[in-house]
Protein backbone atom coordinates (compact mmCIF):
# COMPACT_ATOMS: atom_id res chain seq x y z
CA UNK A 1 0.00 0.00 0.00
CA UNK A 2 1.29 3.31 -0.86
CA UNK A 3 1.49 6.09 1.96
CA UNK A 4 -1.75 8.09 1.83
CA UNK A 5 -3.32 4.45 1.46
CA UNK A 6 -1.77 3.12 4.74
CA UNK A 7 -2.55 6.44 6.40
CA UNK A 8 -6.21 5.98 4.92
CA UNK A 9 -6.02 2.58 5.66
CA UNK A 10 -5.60 3.28 9.83
CA UNK A 11 -8.49 6.08 9.27
CA UNK A 12 -11.19 3.46 8.47
CA UNK A 13 -9.92 0.74 10.79
CA UNK A 14 -10.26 2.92 13.51
CA UNK A 15 -13.77 4.61 12.37
CA UNK A 16 -14.87 0.80 12.01
CA UNK A 17 -13.38 0.10 15.82
CA UNK A 18 -15.60 3.30 16.92
CA UNK A 19 -18.78 2.54 15.07
CA UNK A 20 -19.03 -1.09 16.54
CA UNK A 21 -17.81 0.20 19.85
CA UNK A 22 -21.12 2.59 19.35
CA UNK A 23 -23.34 0.06 17.59
CA UNK A 24 -26.57 -1.04 19.90
CA UNK A 25 -26.54 -4.02 18.07
CA UNK A 26 -22.80 -5.25 18.17
CA UNK A 27 -23.87 -7.82 21.09
CA UNK A 28 -26.23 -10.00 18.97
CA UNK A 29 -23.28 -11.55 17.19
CA UNK A 30 -22.78 -13.45 19.95
CA UNK A 31 -26.10 -15.50 19.55
CA UNK A 32 -24.61 -16.67 16.49
CA UNK A 33 -21.35 -19.45 15.98
CA UNK A 34 -19.34 -18.43 12.99
CA UNK A 35 -15.81 -19.31 12.09
CA UNK A 36 -12.77 -17.30 13.18
CA UNK A 37 -10.94 -15.42 10.84
CA UNK A 38 -13.64 -15.16 8.26
CA UNK A 39 -15.43 -12.31 7.35
CA UNK A 40 -19.03 -13.68 5.97
CA UNK A 41 -21.20 -11.29 3.43
CA UNK A 42 -23.22 -14.01 2.35
CA UNK A 43 -25.94 -14.40 4.43
CA UNK A 44 -28.32 -13.40 1.89
CA UNK A 45 -27.81 -16.49 0.59
CA UNK A 46 -27.82 -19.04 3.70
CA UNK A 47 -27.20 -17.24 7.19
CA UNK A 48 -24.97 -18.49 9.87
CA UNK A 49 -25.56 -20.82 12.52
CA UNK A 50 -27.36 -19.52 15.65
CA UNK A 51 -25.95 -21.03 18.32
CA UNK A 52 -28.92 -22.34 20.28
CA UNK A 53 -29.92 -24.41 17.47
CA UNK A 54 -27.62 -27.48 17.61
CA UNK A 55 -28.47 -28.61 20.97
CA UNK A 56 -32.73 -27.78 19.84
CA UNK A 57 -31.79 -30.20 16.80
CA UNK A 58 -30.17 -32.79 18.73
CA UNK A 59 -33.08 -32.76 21.30
CA UNK A 60 -36.05 -32.80 18.55
CA UNK A 61 -33.59 -35.76 17.24
CA UNK A 62 -33.04 -38.26 20.36
CA UNK A 63 -36.17 -36.80 23.01
CA UNK A 64 -38.77 -36.19 20.69
CA UNK A 65 -38.33 -38.22 17.57
CA UNK A 66 -36.11 -41.05 19.51
CA UNK A 67 -38.31 -41.50 22.79
CA UNK A 68 -41.63 -39.90 22.17
CA UNK A 69 -42.11 -41.30 18.64
CA UNK A 70 -45.23 -41.05 16.88
CA UNK A 71 -46.73 -39.62 20.24
CA UNK A 72 -44.76 -36.01 19.32
CA UNK A 73 -47.41 -35.58 16.61
CA UNK A 74 -50.29 -34.65 19.43
CA UNK A 75 -49.09 -34.27 22.57
CA UNK A 76 -45.70 -32.57 21.59
CA UNK A 77 -44.82 -28.98 19.51
CA UNK A 78 -44.82 -30.70 15.97
CA UNK A 79 -48.49 -30.63 14.48
CA UNK A 80 -48.94 -27.14 14.94
CA UNK A 81 -45.46 -25.91 14.07
CA UNK A 82 -46.06 -24.10 10.83
CA UNK A 83 -48.75 -21.80 11.93
CA UNK A 84 -46.52 -21.19 15.07
CA UNK A 85 -43.78 -20.78 13.90
CA UNK A 86 -45.47 -18.53 10.91
CA UNK A 87 -46.60 -16.56 14.04
CA UNK A 88 -42.92 -15.94 15.28
CA UNK A 89 -41.97 -14.34 11.48
CA UNK A 90 -44.90 -12.50 11.13
CA UNK A 91 -43.80 -9.39 13.52
CA UNK A 92 -40.88 -9.65 11.29
CA UNK A 93 -42.59 -8.71 8.19
CA UNK A 94 -45.13 -6.74 9.94
CA UNK A 95 -48.09 -9.28 9.83
CA UNK A 96 -50.51 -9.85 12.53
CA UNK A 97 -50.82 -13.63 13.88
CA UNK A 98 -52.85 -16.16 11.61
CA UNK A 99 -51.81 -14.69 8.22
CA UNK A 100 -48.31 -16.64 7.63
CA UNK A 101 -47.94 -20.18 7.57
CA UNK A 102 -44.54 -22.53 7.76
CA UNK A 103 -43.87 -25.16 5.17
CA UNK A 104 -42.15 -26.02 1.67
CA UNK A 105 -39.98 -23.98 -0.69
CA UNK A 106 -40.53 -20.14 -2.02
CA UNK A 107 -41.14 -21.69 -5.39
CA UNK A 108 -44.09 -24.16 -4.06
CA UNK A 109 -45.46 -21.24 -1.61
CA UNK A 110 -44.88 -19.38 -5.10
CA UNK A 111 -47.57 -21.24 -7.00
CA UNK A 112 -49.94 -21.26 -3.92
CA UNK A 113 -49.98 -17.08 -4.07
CA UNK A 114 -50.10 -16.75 -7.51
CA UNK A 115 -52.89 -19.51 -8.60
CA UNK A 116 -54.53 -18.80 -5.66
CA UNK A 117 -54.38 -14.63 -6.54
CA UNK A 118 -55.48 -16.12 -9.98
CA UNK A 119 -58.71 -17.45 -8.41
CA UNK A 120 -59.62 -14.40 -6.83
CA UNK A 121 -58.86 -12.00 -9.55
CA UNK A 122 -62.47 -10.75 -10.89
CA UNK A 123 -63.36 -11.32 -14.44
CA UNK A 124 -62.10 -10.32 -17.38
CA UNK A 125 -58.81 -10.05 -16.08
CA UNK A 126 -56.01 -12.18 -18.10
CA UNK A 127 -52.43 -10.86 -17.71
CA UNK A 128 -50.23 -12.30 -14.51
CA UNK A 129 -47.57 -9.36 -14.40
CA UNK A 130 -43.96 -10.63 -13.53
CA UNK A 131 -40.92 -8.63 -12.44
CA UNK A 132 -38.56 -9.70 -14.98
CA UNK A 133 -35.29 -9.59 -13.50
CA UNK A 134 -36.58 -12.04 -10.68
CA UNK A 135 -34.67 -14.50 -9.23
CA UNK A 136 -35.61 -17.47 -12.05
CA UNK A 137 -37.32 -20.04 -9.88
CA UNK A 138 -40.42 -16.93 -9.58
CA UNK A 139 -40.73 -16.79 -13.50
CA UNK A 140 -40.75 -20.08 -13.73
CA UNK A 141 -43.40 -20.90 -11.41
CA UNK A 142 -45.26 -17.52 -12.76
CA UNK A 143 -45.46 -19.15 -16.34
CA UNK A 144 -47.08 -22.57 -15.19
CA UNK A 145 -49.15 -20.77 -12.62
CA UNK A 146 -50.60 -18.35 -15.62
CA UNK A 147 -51.04 -21.88 -17.93
CA UNK A 148 -52.67 -23.47 -15.22
CA UNK A 149 -55.29 -20.42 -14.37
CA UNK A 150 -55.84 -19.12 -18.36
CA UNK A 151 -53.97 -15.77 -17.82
CA UNK A 152 -50.75 -14.74 -19.83
CA UNK A 153 -47.63 -14.50 -17.61
CA UNK A 154 -46.41 -10.86 -18.83
CA UNK A 155 -42.67 -9.75 -17.90
CA UNK A 156 -42.25 -6.51 -16.89
CA UNK A 157 -39.06 -4.13 -15.79
CA UNK A 158 -40.17 -3.38 -12.09
CA UNK A 159 -39.51 0.21 -13.15
CA UNK A 160 -42.33 0.23 -15.09
CA UNK A 161 -44.60 -2.33 -13.38
CA UNK A 162 -46.74 0.48 -12.16
CA UNK A 163 -47.56 1.94 -15.77
CA UNK A 164 -48.53 -1.65 -17.09
CA UNK A 165 -50.85 -2.55 -14.33
CA UNK A 166 -54.21 -2.08 -16.25
CA UNK A 167 -58.06 -3.69 -16.46
CA UNK A 168 -56.47 -6.57 -17.91
CA UNK A 169 -54.04 -7.08 -15.06
CA UNK A 170 -55.30 -9.94 -12.23
CA UNK A 171 -52.15 -10.04 -10.16
CA UNK A 172 -48.91 -8.57 -10.24
CA UNK A 173 -45.57 -10.68 -8.75
CA UNK A 174 -42.46 -8.27 -7.64
CA UNK A 175 -39.36 -8.84 -5.45
CA UNK A 176 -39.19 -6.65 -2.33
CA UNK A 177 -35.41 -6.68 -2.97
CA UNK A 178 -33.59 -7.19 -6.23
CA UNK A 179 -31.21 -10.58 -5.84
CA UNK A 180 -28.74 -9.68 -8.12
CA UNK A 181 -28.75 -5.91 -7.99
CA UNK A 182 -29.60 -5.46 -4.45
CA UNK A 183 -32.15 -2.81 -5.45
CA UNK A 184 -35.42 -2.30 -3.24
CA UNK A 185 -38.38 -1.68 -4.86
CA UNK A 186 -41.51 0.39 -3.76
CA UNK A 187 -43.50 -2.02 -2.41
CA UNK A 188 -46.43 0.76 -0.70
CA UNK A 189 -46.50 2.61 -3.88
CA UNK A 190 -46.55 -0.84 -6.60
CA UNK A 191 -48.91 -2.15 -4.11
CA UNK A 192 -51.38 0.60 -4.43
CA UNK A 193 -51.18 0.90 -7.78
CA UNK A 194 -51.82 -2.92 -8.18
CA UNK A 195 -55.23 -2.43 -5.90
CA UNK A 196 -55.78 1.15 -7.82
CA UNK A 197 -55.70 -1.09 -11.33
CA UNK A 198 -57.92 -4.00 -9.50
CA UNK A 199 -55.12 -6.47 -9.16
CA UNK A 200 -53.49 -8.46 -6.03
CA UNK A 201 -50.47 -7.82 -5.54
CA UNK A 202 -47.98 -10.57 -4.78
CA UNK A 203 -44.56 -10.26 -2.93
CA UNK A 204 -41.64 -11.79 -3.14
CA UNK A 205 -39.25 -11.27 0.25
CA UNK A 206 -37.20 -13.36 0.43
CA UNK A 207 -34.18 -10.51 0.30
CA UNK A 208 -35.91 -8.48 2.61
CA UNK A 209 -37.44 -10.02 5.33
CA UNK A 210 -35.17 -9.88 8.20
CA UNK A 211 -32.86 -7.08 6.81
CA UNK A 212 -36.22 -4.08 6.86
CA UNK A 213 -39.25 -3.30 8.03
CA UNK A 214 -41.96 -5.13 5.28
CA UNK A 215 -45.11 -3.98 6.73
CA UNK A 216 -47.26 -6.05 4.48
CA UNK A 217 -50.47 -5.15 6.33
CA UNK A 218 -49.86 -1.95 7.05
CA UNK A 219 -49.60 -1.35 2.83
CA UNK A 220 -52.58 -4.00 2.60
CA UNK A 221 -50.31 -6.50 0.73
CA UNK A 222 -52.47 -9.16 -0.83
CA UNK A 223 -50.10 -12.33 -0.37
CA UNK A 224 -46.38 -13.03 0.01
CA UNK A 225 -43.75 -15.58 0.17
CA UNK A 226 -40.35 -15.91 1.71
CA UNK A 227 -37.50 -18.56 2.30
CA UNK A 228 -35.85 -18.37 5.78
CA UNK A 229 -32.72 -19.61 5.33
CA UNK A 230 -30.97 -16.39 4.35
CA UNK A 231 -31.64 -13.51 6.60
CA UNK A 232 -33.89 -15.36 8.79
CA UNK A 233 -30.89 -17.95 9.27
CA UNK A 234 -33.32 -20.98 9.45
CA UNK A 235 -30.25 -23.32 8.15
CA UNK A 236 -30.33 -24.86 5.32
CA UNK A 237 -33.51 -25.18 2.90
CA UNK A 238 -34.97 -24.29 6.29
CA UNK A 239 -38.87 -23.97 4.87
CA UNK A 240 -40.54 -20.87 3.43
CA UNK A 241 -43.12 -19.29 4.61
CA UNK A 242 -46.82 -17.69 3.13
CA UNK A 243 -48.76 -14.94 3.70
CA UNK A 244 -52.23 -14.79 2.74
CA UNK A 245 -53.82 -11.87 3.79
CA UNK A 246 -57.10 -12.05 6.15
CA UNK A 247 -59.26 -10.29 3.94
CA UNK A 248 -58.19 -13.48 1.16
CA UNK A 249 -58.51 -16.32 3.38
CA UNK A 250 -61.86 -17.45 3.33
CA UNK A 251 -61.69 -17.47 -0.51
CA UNK A 252 -58.35 -18.68 -0.92
CA UNK A 253 -58.38 -21.64 -2.95
CA UNK A 254 -55.12 -23.12 -3.17
CA UNK A 255 -53.88 -25.10 -6.21
CA UNK A 256 -52.36 -27.74 -3.49
CA UNK A 257 -55.33 -28.35 -1.54
CA UNK A 258 -53.39 -31.47 0.95
CA UNK A 259 -54.29 -33.20 3.82
CA UNK A 260 -52.53 -30.88 6.27
CA UNK A 261 -54.55 -27.76 5.39
CA UNK A 262 -57.89 -29.56 5.93
CA UNK A 263 -60.18 -28.46 8.72
CA UNK A 264 -60.41 -31.98 9.87
CA UNK A 265 -57.49 -33.83 8.56
CA UNK A 266 -57.80 -36.75 11.28
CA UNK A 267 -61.28 -37.22 9.81
CA UNK A 268 -59.57 -38.63 6.75
CA UNK A 269 -62.98 -37.75 4.64
CA UNK A 270 -62.41 -38.19 1.28
CA UNK A 271 -64.01 -34.43 0.35
CA UNK A 272 -61.90 -31.44 1.01
CA UNK A 273 -62.84 -29.40 3.15
CA UNK A 274 -59.86 -26.48 3.63
CA UNK A 275 -59.61 -25.22 7.58
CA UNK A 276 -59.84 -21.47 8.12
CA UNK A 277 -57.16 -19.22 8.13
CA UNK A 278 -53.57 -18.96 6.88
CA UNK A 279 -53.64 -23.11 7.52
CA UNK A 280 -55.15 -23.99 4.06
CA UNK A 281 -51.97 -22.60 3.44
CA UNK A 282 -50.52 -26.06 4.45
CA UNK A 283 -50.01 -29.27 2.14
CA UNK A 284 -48.27 -32.11 3.53
CA UNK A 285 -46.47 -33.49 6.61
CA UNK A 286 -43.84 -30.47 7.70
CA UNK A 287 -40.51 -31.50 7.69
CA UNK A 288 -40.01 -30.85 11.16
CA UNK A 289 -36.10 -31.30 11.70
CA UNK A 290 -35.71 -28.41 9.90
CA UNK A 291 -38.86 -26.93 11.05
CA UNK A 292 -38.02 -26.63 14.47
CA UNK A 293 -33.89 -25.77 13.62
CA UNK A 294 -35.75 -22.58 12.01
CA UNK A 295 -38.17 -21.81 15.18
CA UNK A 296 -35.22 -22.19 17.59
CA UNK A 297 -33.13 -20.03 15.12
CA UNK A 298 -35.46 -17.08 15.47
CA UNK A 299 -34.76 -17.00 19.05
CA UNK A 300 -31.83 -14.82 17.68
CA UNK A 301 -34.39 -12.45 17.08
CA UNK A 302 -35.86 -12.20 20.98
CA UNK A 303 -35.89 -7.91 21.58
CA UNK A 304 -34.78 -7.10 18.43
CA UNK A 305 -36.39 -4.69 15.95
CA UNK A 306 -36.64 -4.50 12.39
CA UNK A 307 -36.65 -0.50 12.33
CA UNK A 308 -33.14 -1.38 14.21
CA UNK A 309 -31.58 -3.79 11.75
CA UNK A 310 -32.37 -1.46 8.72
CA UNK A 311 -30.45 1.47 10.33
CA UNK A 312 -27.11 -0.54 11.11
CA UNK A 313 -27.57 -2.61 7.49
CA UNK A 314 -27.85 1.15 5.69
CA UNK A 315 -24.76 2.33 7.85
CA UNK A 316 -22.99 -1.09 7.14
CA UNK A 317 -23.94 -0.77 3.29
CA UNK A 318 -22.69 3.04 2.98
CA UNK A 319 -19.75 2.42 5.41
CA UNK A 320 -18.30 -0.41 2.72
CA UNK A 321 -19.19 1.53 0.03
CA UNK A 322 -17.03 3.87 1.48
CA UNK A 323 -13.70 1.32 2.30
CA UNK A 324 -14.20 -0.02 -1.23
CA UNK A 325 -13.60 3.86 -3.21
CA UNK A 326 -10.62 3.99 -0.83
CA UNK A 327 -8.97 0.81 -1.43
CA UNK A 328 -10.58 -0.50 -5.21
CA UNK A 329 -8.16 1.04 -7.94
CA UNK A 330 -10.81 3.71 -9.79
CA UNK A 331 -12.14 1.78 -12.78
CA UNK A 332 -12.14 -1.54 -11.47
CA UNK A 333 -15.67 -1.61 -9.61
CA UNK A 334 -18.87 -0.05 -10.18
CA UNK A 335 -21.93 -0.59 -7.86
CA UNK A 336 -25.07 -1.79 -9.17
CA UNK A 337 -26.57 -1.39 -6.19
CA UNK A 338 -28.53 2.05 -5.63
CA UNK A 339 -26.67 4.57 -3.41
CA UNK A 340 -30.15 6.22 -2.20
CA UNK A 341 -31.33 4.64 0.68
CA UNK A 342 -34.80 4.11 -0.25
CA UNK A 343 -33.64 2.09 -3.26
CA UNK A 344 -31.36 -0.44 -1.17
CA UNK A 345 -31.67 -3.27 0.33
CA UNK A 346 -29.08 -4.94 2.88
CA UNK A 347 -26.42 -5.85 0.32
CA UNK A 348 -23.98 -4.13 -2.04
CA UNK A 349 -23.27 -5.72 -5.73
CA UNK A 350 -20.17 -4.80 -7.70
CA UNK A 351 -19.94 -5.41 -11.09
CA UNK A 352 -16.12 -6.05 -12.54
CA UNK A 353 -14.52 -8.18 -14.83
CA UNK A 354 -13.78 -11.33 -14.21
CA UNK A 355 -16.17 -11.78 -11.13
CA UNK A 356 -16.22 -15.23 -10.46
CA UNK A 357 -12.29 -15.15 -10.21
CA UNK A 358 -11.99 -12.17 -7.65
CA UNK A 359 -14.53 -13.79 -5.61
CA UNK A 360 -12.56 -17.63 -5.43
CA UNK A 361 -9.83 -14.87 -4.67
CA UNK A 362 -11.95 -13.46 -1.57
CA UNK A 363 -12.77 -16.22 -0.57
CA UNK A 364 -9.22 -17.89 -0.46
CA UNK A 365 -8.38 -14.74 2.21
CA UNK A 366 -11.38 -15.29 4.24
CA UNK A 367 -13.68 -13.06 2.95
CA UNK A 368 -17.22 -15.00 2.11
CA UNK A 369 -19.73 -13.42 -1.17
CA UNK A 370 -21.21 -14.40 -3.53
CA UNK A 371 -20.98 -14.37 -7.62
CA UNK A 372 -23.79 -13.96 -9.23
CA UNK A 373 -23.38 -14.42 -12.82
CA UNK A 374 -22.44 -12.62 -15.44
CA UNK A 375 -20.29 -10.08 -13.92
CA UNK A 376 -21.18 -9.52 -9.92
CA UNK A 377 -19.62 -9.54 -6.60
CA UNK A 378 -22.48 -9.56 -4.12
CA UNK A 379 -21.66 -9.02 -0.67
CA UNK A 380 -24.75 -9.34 1.78
CA UNK A 381 -24.88 -7.81 5.18
CA UNK A 382 -26.79 -9.40 8.02
CA UNK A 383 -26.69 -6.70 11.16
CA UNK A 384 -27.30 -9.26 13.46
CA UNK A 385 -23.68 -11.17 13.12
CA UNK A 386 -21.65 -8.52 10.65
CA UNK A 387 -19.90 -5.35 12.17
CA UNK A 388 -17.81 -2.22 11.01
CA UNK A 389 -14.62 -3.95 11.37
CA UNK A 390 -15.58 -7.02 8.86
CA UNK A 391 -17.07 -3.98 6.32
CA UNK A 392 -12.88 -2.26 6.55
CA UNK A 393 -11.80 -6.09 5.81
CA UNK A 394 -13.66 -7.11 3.05
CA UNK A 395 -12.92 -3.66 1.27
CA UNK A 396 -9.55 -3.71 1.75
CA UNK A 397 -8.90 -7.27 0.90
CA UNK A 398 -10.65 -6.95 -2.61
CA UNK A 399 -8.27 -3.81 -2.76
CA UNK A 400 -5.46 -6.32 -2.46
CA UNK A 401 -7.21 -8.63 -4.61
CA UNK A 402 -6.85 -5.70 -7.75
CA UNK A 403 -3.35 -5.22 -6.47
C1 LIG B 1 -35.92 -13.96 -4.77
C2 LIG B 1 -35.88 -15.45 -4.58
N1 LIG B 1 -37.01 -16.16 -4.79
C3 LIG B 1 -37.00 -17.49 -4.66
C4 LIG B 1 -35.85 -18.18 -4.31
C5 LIG B 1 -35.89 -19.68 -4.32
O1 LIG B 1 -36.41 -20.21 -3.20
P1 LIG B 1 -36.62 -21.78 -2.99
O2 LIG B 1 -35.35 -22.46 -3.37
O3 LIG B 1 -36.91 -21.84 -1.51
O4 LIG B 1 -37.75 -22.23 -3.78
C6 LIG B 1 -34.67 -17.47 -4.05
C7 LIG B 1 -33.40 -18.11 -3.63
O5 LIG B 1 -33.13 -19.25 -3.69
C8 LIG B 1 -34.68 -16.07 -4.22
O6 LIG B 1 -33.59 -15.36 -4.05
N1 LIG C 1 -31.23 -21.62 -2.20
C1 LIG C 1 -29.95 -21.75 -2.55
C2 LIG C 1 -29.37 -23.02 -2.62
O1 LIG C 1 -30.13 -24.10 -2.34
C3 LIG C 1 -28.03 -23.17 -3.02
C4 LIG C 1 -27.30 -22.04 -3.28
C5 LIG C 1 -27.84 -20.78 -3.22
C6 LIG C 1 -29.17 -20.65 -2.88
C7 LIG C 1 -29.79 -19.33 -2.84
O2 LIG C 1 -30.56 -19.09 -1.98
C8 LIG C 1 -29.48 -18.36 -3.85
C9 LIG C 1 -30.14 -17.07 -3.52
N2 LIG C 1 -31.59 -17.15 -3.61
C10 LIG C 1 -29.70 -15.91 -4.37
O3 LIG C 1 -30.19 -14.85 -4.16
O4 LIG C 1 -28.86 -16.02 -5.20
Amino acid sequence: MSEPTTRRAAELAERAAGLDAADPLAGLRKRFTLPDGVVYLDGNSLGALPAGVPERVAEVVSREWGTELIRSWSSGTWWTAPERIGDRIAPLVGAAPGQVVVGDSTSVNLFKALVGAARLAGPGRTELLVDASTFPTDGYIAASAARMTGLTAVPVDPSRAAAAMGERTAAVLLNHVDYRSGRLHDLPGLTRAAHAAGALAVWDLCHSAGALPVGLDAHGVDFAVGCTYKYLNGGPGSPAYLYVAERHQEGFDSPLPGWNGHAEPFAMTPEYAPAAGAVRGRVGTPDILSMLALEAALDAWDGVEVEAVRAKSLALTDFFLECVAAYVPQGRVESVTPAAHAERGSQVSLRTEGARAVMDELIARGVIGDFRAPDVLRFGFTPLYVGFADAERAARTLGHVFG
